[in-house]
């Protein structure tokens, strides 16, 4: 048996055609959702998903800008850009595209964004909102992973949800989603000892470590639903997810590519998003 594809490119298109309605009433009200992106340094692969970014707010009628710093940027001039788009009114989300040049501290700008137009939900008071069960603004692959698993029907409730990576953007809000859907969560790391074995037991597999094809057919539980997050660019140019697609497919009940899996509906959500800061506006 071969494994259901999960289509976040189809998912993500159809979430946007479902978004007009809640777009022209902000219109109507004179209100175009608005997000501003802010790129730091000159990193290739974040021009492109900065682009990818501007090109569906445009095409949906919202306004987006993409502003470019070199890497000298100083932390202080950068938090002052930061605190004037916190106070323009036009400006309905912040966005400051990870990772940023290493002599910034990232923490440090993030919390100089205004939480109510911290679209990623990275602020630590968003952090602990979403945390506590009152979030402000869900982080958006996660979010987008919690669409992609409702479409799909699948019963969190009692299943076994497994994520590999812990971080504070993916890994982390991930387990917190599925746990209050009802799974029991696992969290592992670079340190779990016998991965595989923890893999095996899992309905529902989430990876997102960055590591290329780490996850083979052999480690999943035949008719799980593998969610890959995992954008790896090979030296062909080309991108790989975090689980070998082959194999997985193979054994998995449904699985996401890589491409047009999480990738796309990471954007979309980053929209939504955008939509529900120019809403609280009103
Ligand atoms: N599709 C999308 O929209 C998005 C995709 N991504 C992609 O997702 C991937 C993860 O991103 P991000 O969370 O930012 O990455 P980080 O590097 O911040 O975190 C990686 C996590 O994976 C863990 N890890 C690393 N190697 C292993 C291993 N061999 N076994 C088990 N766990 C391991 C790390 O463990 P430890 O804590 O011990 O270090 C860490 O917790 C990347 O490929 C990134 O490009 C990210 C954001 C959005
Ligand atoms: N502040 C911040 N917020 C982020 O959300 C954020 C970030 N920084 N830094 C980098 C990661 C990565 N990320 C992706 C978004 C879309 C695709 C995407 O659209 N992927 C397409 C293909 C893209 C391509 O062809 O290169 C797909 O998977 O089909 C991928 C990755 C958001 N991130
Ligand atoms: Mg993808």
């Amino acid at each position: 048996m071969t494994a259901r594809i999960i289509d976040g490119k189809k998912l993500a298109e159809t979430i946007k055609l479902n978004l007009a309605d809640r777009i022209n009433a902000l219109k109507e009200k004179d209100i175009i959702p608005g997000l501003t992106v802010i790129l730091v340094g000159d990193d290739p692969a974040s021009q492109v998903y900065v682009r990818n970014k501007a090109n569906t707010f445009t095409k949906l009628g919202l306004n987006s800008s993409v502003e470019q710093y070199p890497a000298s940027l100083s932390e202080e001039a950068l938090c002052n850009r930061i605190r004037e788009l916190n106070n323009d009114p036009s400006v309905h989300g912040i966005l400051v595209q990870l990772p940023l040049p290493a002599n910034l501290d990232a923490n440090k700008v993030i919390e100089t964004i205004s939480p109510e137009k911290d679209v990623d939900g990275f602020h630590i008071s968003n952090a602990g909102a979403l945390m506590t069960g009152r979030p402000l603004f869900i982080p958006c692959t996660p979010y987008g992973v919690m669409k992609m698993l409702e479409s799909e029907k699948v019963e969190l409730r009692g299943a076994e949800a497994v994520v590999i990576g812990a971080s504070n953007i993916v890994g982390k809000p991930m387990a917190l989603l599925l746990q209050k859907a009802g799974a029991t969560v696992t969290i592992c790391n670079s340190k779990t000892k016998d991965l595989a074995a923890h893999t095996r037991r899992a309905d529902v597999l989430v990876v997102a470590t960055g590591r290329a094809e780490m996850i083979t057919g052999d480690m999943i539980k035949p008719g799980a639903i593998v969610i890959d997050v995992g954008i790896n660019r090979g030296s062909d140019g080309k991108l790989k997810g975090d689980v070998e697609f082959s194999s997985a497919k193979e054994v998995a009940g449904a699985i996401t590519p890589v491409p047009g899996g999480v990738g796309p509906m990471t954007i979309v959500m980053l929209l939504v998003n955008t939509i529900e800061a120019a809403e609280r506006k009103l």
